[in-house]
């Protein structure tokens, strides 16, 4: 997968260098590049912004190094372009990012990441390259960031973690909160290691059983009562024919 970042801020994308994504990039699982937008922004105080038609508060980021920044980056070409590239805008006004998109989007070959700043970026950015690609608007979450950068942060690592090989166990993510399967849109339970004491605190007896059984259906109970406690709303996505199944199979 080839990730591509447009951004003010290069030096805030930094931690793609480290952990799991690092990891990734030095096995050439992912391949990513970020850019400057002020390497655009052909006048002398490097503009990439001005203010809005229609008055308003604030600043919006402005067509001209936007495009070609984006035209430059499409030019770049990749082979994995057969499929094509999709753009990836974080805003608090798109759809919600979770698991399921996180999937998605780690089906694809090619990501470009457009993290605005100020009040956002020019609409026809996006209307111009909705013609070329599929656009991905996402939020991580109901709250106003000063930037895009920490979603990309999040979104890059959400989605690197689901490609092939680069989480040690392949296993890891079959169980993740969300993941497909008896547990989606179950909350993960709790999780223990050693020591078995610890402050005169203890390990629940079954999970020392060496019963598997009992163990995954424990796990699961205490994800429903997890789910229960802090997101209700998810209880009724709950498949019950899966944990019917999921009964039989234990
Ligand atoms: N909630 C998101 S994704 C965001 C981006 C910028 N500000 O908030």
């Amino acid at each position: 997968m080839r990730l591509d970042v447009v951004t003010i801020f290069p030096e805030y994308l930094e931690p793609l260098n480290v952990s799991l994504v690092g990891k990734a990039r030095a096995r050439g699982q992912l391949d990513v590049h970020v850019h400057d937008l002020r390497g655009w922004a052909y006048d002398r105080h490097n503009t990439v912004d001005d203010t809005p038609y229609g008055g308003g508060p604030g600043m919006v980021m402005k067509t001209g190094p936007w495009g070609d920044a984006l035209d430059q980056t499409l030019a770049d070409g990749y082979e994995g372009g057969a499929h094509g590239p999709v753009l990836v805008v974080p805003t608090p006004s798109g759809r919600p990012f979770t698991q399921e998109l996180a999937v998605e989007l780690s089906e694809r070959p090619w990501l470009i990441f457009t993290p605005a700043r100020y009040e956002g970026i020019d609409r026809r950015v996006v209307d111009e390259y909705a013609t070329r690609m599929p656009v991905y608007e996402v939020s991580i979450g109901d709250y106003v960031l000063a930037g895009g950068e920490a979603a990309v942060l999040v979104v890059t690592e959400a989605v690197a973690r689901l490609l092939p090989g680069v989480l040690g166990n392949a296993e890891s993510h079959r169980d993740d909160s969300f993941a497909p399967g008896a547990m989606a849109n179950l909350l993960e339970g709790p999780v223990y290691t050693k020591p078995p004491e610890w402050r005169g605190r203890g390990i629940p007896d079954v999970l020392l059983s060496g019963h598997h059984g009992k163990i995954a259906r424990w796990r699961r109970d205490e994800a429903f009562r997890r789910t229960a406690a802090h997101r209700p709303d998810l209880i009724e996505r709950c498949d019950p024919a899966a944990f019917d199944k999921k009964d039989r199979e234990i």
